[in-house]
């Protein structure tokens, strides 16, 4: 149906004012290609995989998310930036990314596009040990779905360790009740040239007795075997051992630091370990 003249005029005018802001947005894209070719010869990022700063990123998304406005839903921000991020750290250094299949495949698969993009190459692995081994042996990051209570052994064990890959962030990033790719993840890195100092540790322990979550810690999963319970915690970082057995209600046999992240943005619910309202949180 053909539309009245006045009319036609209006949509010409408004599709001049979209390609003109999708000029825009491909200029700004291009010009921060450029920017980044800049920052490479000042990091002297060489080693694959090593370009990831993850306390920047989560400072970087905690100001978008602070400024945003209007009717365009944040977690499409979230995505779009994710994809721009991804391609610009691929740039600097590629890496493919390894996802644990063991549990909610599709789901998973929607999370690892979610945050990775579609320029990034993704591994399918039975089972999150063999992401972890993965991540060990090569420069590519991996990706494990936080199963609270699942079968297998600790997987995490397998991040003990001097040089051994690490827990890098906690996905999803915003949490909101009206949100895609919003499975319980961790993304593995191998260690990371210059880390931010994050500001939750996540720790393996061992413990003869069961750990209560809560109370300034939070349980992310547990196994039990022969009577050891291994368990993986996160704390704020300036908790140290006495004050987690204190909140935990348990002694400890063993506790190991394997890996640090910054707090995500809670858009809904109550703060918690994991996530600060916007507002507070640096992301470092
Ligand atoms: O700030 C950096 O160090 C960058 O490498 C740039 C950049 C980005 O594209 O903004 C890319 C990857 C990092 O994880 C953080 C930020």
């Amino acid at each position: 149906m053909s539309e009245p003249a006045t009319d036609t005029q209006a949509l010409t005018a408004l599709r001049q004012k979209i390609d003109a802001i999708d000029d825009d947005v491909h200029r700004l894209l291009i010009e921060r290609g450029a920017v980044v070719d800049s920052l490479v010869r000042i990091k002297g990022t060489s080693k694959a995989g090593n370009a990831f700063r993850p306390g920047r990123e989560a400072s970087m998304m905690r100001r978008l998310v602070a400024a945003h406005q209007g009717a365009l839903p944040v977690t499409t921000v979230e995505h779009i930036w994710r994809e721009i991020i991804t391609t610009f750290t691929r740039m600097q250094a590629p890496f493919d990314v390894a996802v644990d299949m063991s549990h909610a495949p599709e789901r998973m698969r929607d999370l690892a596009r979610f945050y990775f993009g579609f320029s990034v190459g993704l591994d399918a692995m039975p089972d999150a040990a063999a992401v972890v081994a993965r991540v060990a042996g090569n420069t590519d990051l991996g990706l494990v779905a936080i199963d609270e209570t699942g079968a297998g052994a600790p997987w995490w064990r397998g991040l003990i360790g001097d040089g051994t890959p690490r827990i890098m962030s906690h996905l999803p990033f915003i949490r909101s009740k009206r949100r895609p790719a919003d499975l319980p993840a961790l993304v593995i890195s191998p260690p990371l040239a210059d880390p931010t100092p994050p500001e939750v540790i996540l720790y393996a322990v061992t413990s003869g007795a069961d750990l209560v979550a809560g109370d300034g810690i939070e349980v992310l999963a547990r196994r039990e075997s022969g009577g050891i319970r291994d368990t993986l915690v996160a704390a704020p970082a300036d908790l140290d051992r006495a004050a987690i057995e204190a909140r935990a209600g348990t002694t400890l046999d063993t506790i190991a630091d394997v890996g640090g992240i910054a707090r995500g943005i809670a858009l809904d619910g109550a703060p918690s370990v994991l996530y600060a309202p916007i507002g507070e949180g640096d992301g470092a």
